[in-house]
Formats: structure tokens, C-alpha cells, sequence
């Protein structure tokens, strides 16, 4: 564990989750939990309200394996990499060790920030070791995470994702705003490249799509009395995702729960990727807010 080496503010302290050391934020405005490993939010809860994350109830936590649900961080590509050549699934980011570097009190929020360096993470055999990444969690009455990647000499061409899973109340009740009017290439099987999506989205099945779309999209989970309203920047995707029942079934991690999700990522994925020259940088944000 990368400890930190100046003095915790109010509210901020470190702890074991199953066996990973996560960050823990406990203020007025709000409590989160962040682990080290992938600087994955695992929780956030605005005072007053209901877990706004979904963390797996078979989620497994072990050095190493990607732990199901919260944020995990996925980069410097996603999925398999636009040419599918990539060596492991959505990046090296969320399985390496990120360091806490900072942690400061402003206002009401707590902004944490984390950093990751190539030259002492487990990067594939191949990749580049110059990449460079810093992680702003701000955590309040709203959730803002903004991730800077810097390319290193031989320049970057990066996907990313924000893979948010947010926590619902059953994912065939709620309706996706913001959406109608882009355009998705369809990741599931069978599914084209090229499709327009109409209106707000209602999810019916397996469902994973990379949508062009820079805005805002808004979860409204009338049966949970809730809206999550997903604002970005430095984003040209939004990608969602759930898998439904019987694929969820292949994935002990998922199982039965599948209901309980759904992921809304802001991304720059496919052709939305980044081109980075030598040395340059790339910062894409979200903020998660209920109303
Ligand atoms: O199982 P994971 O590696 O965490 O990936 C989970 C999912 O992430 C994204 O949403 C991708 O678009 C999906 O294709 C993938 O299945």
C-alpha cells in the first residue's frame, strides 16, 4: 500500500476493505470510499440519500483482479482497444496501485487526489511506460471525478472510460435521458455498427453501446423517487451497459444482481479515441448529482 505522507484532513482516513486499502471520506456533505488499487470509487453517499454507486453483493476483492462495480478506471484503452489487439480487458489503470498524493478539505467537499506512474505499474508486455495519470475525486453533494492521462514519447492514442455503475432500482423500470437524436455502434451481439437512437432509452435486454454524445444523460428511476443526472467534459462517448440475465449468469461477479446496475461511462472510446502528441495531455470529467 502507497501510504500517504502528509497529514489527513478532517474527515479523511485510511482503512481495509476485504483486504484493500480504500480511502475513506466521512463529512457532513457526504461519505465515499475509494480504493488505492485502480483509484476505484467503491461508494458515494450524499448525506441524506441512498447509495448513488453499485458495488456488487459478489464483488471480489483480491490484489490484481478488477473489483465489480463503483468507478473502475479504464485506460489507456477500453475493452479490448478499437483494434482489438489490446492484451487485457479496459487498460492496465484499474488494476495498478495509485498513489494518494494530496487530500484537502474545500468547503464542503473533500478533494482527493491520486497519481499513477508507467515506469512503476505492471504494464503489459508491449505497452508503453511512459504514460503518465492523475485522478481528481472530489467528493461532496456531488461526485466529481476528472482523469488527466499524459502521453509519453511516443505519443498516445488513448480510450478511456469512466465506468460508472450507477445503483437502480431495477434497470428494465428506468428511462435514460439525454441520448435521443446520437448515434451508437451496437456492441452486443449481433448488433450493427452504425444505429440512431430515437428518444430516451429504455433498456429491454443485453445492452452495450458506445454512443457519440458529449452531453448531459439522466437516469430517471421513478420507482426509487430518484433521478441521477450524469453531467461531463472531454468526453465524446457515453457508453451503457448492462448485461441482462443470461450473461450476467457467466459472471460470478454479477449473477443474480444484474438488475440492480446500470453502467452510464463517459468515455472516449472507438472512434471517439484521443490522439496524443508526445508529452501532451487529456483530461475528461464527470459529476454525478441527484435531483
Ligand atoms: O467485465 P468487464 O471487463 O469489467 O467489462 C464490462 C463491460 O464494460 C463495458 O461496458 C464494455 O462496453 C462491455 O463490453 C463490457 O462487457
Amino acid at each position: 500500500m502507497t501510504q500517504f505522507e502528509g497529514t489527513l484532513p478532517a474527515g479523511v482516513s485510511l482503512a481495509d476493505h476485504e483486504g484493500l486499502p480504500v480511502v475513506q471520506v466521512r463529512t457532513d456533505a457526504a461519505s465515499a470510499d475509494i480504493a488505492l488499487q485502480g483509484a476505484q470509487v467503491l461508494s458515494w453517499r450524499p448525506a441524506g440519500a441512498d447509495e448513488v454507486l453499485w458495488l456488487s453483493p459478489h464483488a471480489v476483492f483480491e490484489p490484481g483482479t478488477a473489483v465489480r462495480g463503483g468507478v473502475p478506471l479504464c485506460a489507456p484503452w477500453f475493452g479490448p482497444g478499437r483494434k482489438k489487439d489490446k492484451p487485457s480487458a479496459h487498460g492496465w489503470f484499474r488494476t495498478a496501485s495509485w498513489t494518494l498524493a494530496d487530500a484537502a478539505v474545500e468547503g464542503d467537499d473533500v478533494v482527493l487526489r491520486f497519481t499513477l506512474s508507467g515506469a512503476d505499474a505492471d504494464v503489459p508486455e508491449g505497452e508503453a511506460t511512459d504514460i503518465s495519470a492523475e485522478y481528481l475525486v472530489r467528493v461532496g453533494r456531488e461526485l466529481g471525478l476528472s482523469l488527466t492521462v499524459t502521453a509519453g514519447a511516443e505519443g498516445l492514442d488513448l480510450e478511456e472510460a469512466l465506468h460508472t455503475y450507477l445503483s437502480v432500482s431495477d434497470v428494465a423500470g428506468i428511462r435514460i435521458e439525454g441520448l435521443g437524436g446520437t448515434r451508437y455502434a451496437d456492441k452486443a451481439p449481433g448488433g450493427r455498427a452504425v444505429n440512431a437512437q430515437p428518444g430516451d432509452l429504455t433498456l429491454t435486454r443485453q445492452t452495450d453501446r458506445v454512443y457519440g454524445h458529449d452531453g448531459q444523460a439522466i437516469v430517471v428511476d421513478e420507482a426509487a423517487g430518484r433521478r441521477i443526472v450524469v453531467d461531463k467534459e472531454g468526453s465524446g462517448s457515453t457508453v451503457i451497459w448492462n448485461p441482462w440475465e443470461a450473461k450476467a449468469a457467466e459472471a460470478p461477479d454479477i449473477g443474480d444482481a444484474w438488475r440492480g446496475f446500470v453502467c452510464v461511462e463517459a468515455a472516449n472510446a472507438l472512434n471517439q479515441h484521443v490522439q496524443l502528441d508526445p508529452g501532451a495531455a487529456h483530461t475528461i470529467t464527470t459529476r454525478l448529482s441527484l435531483q
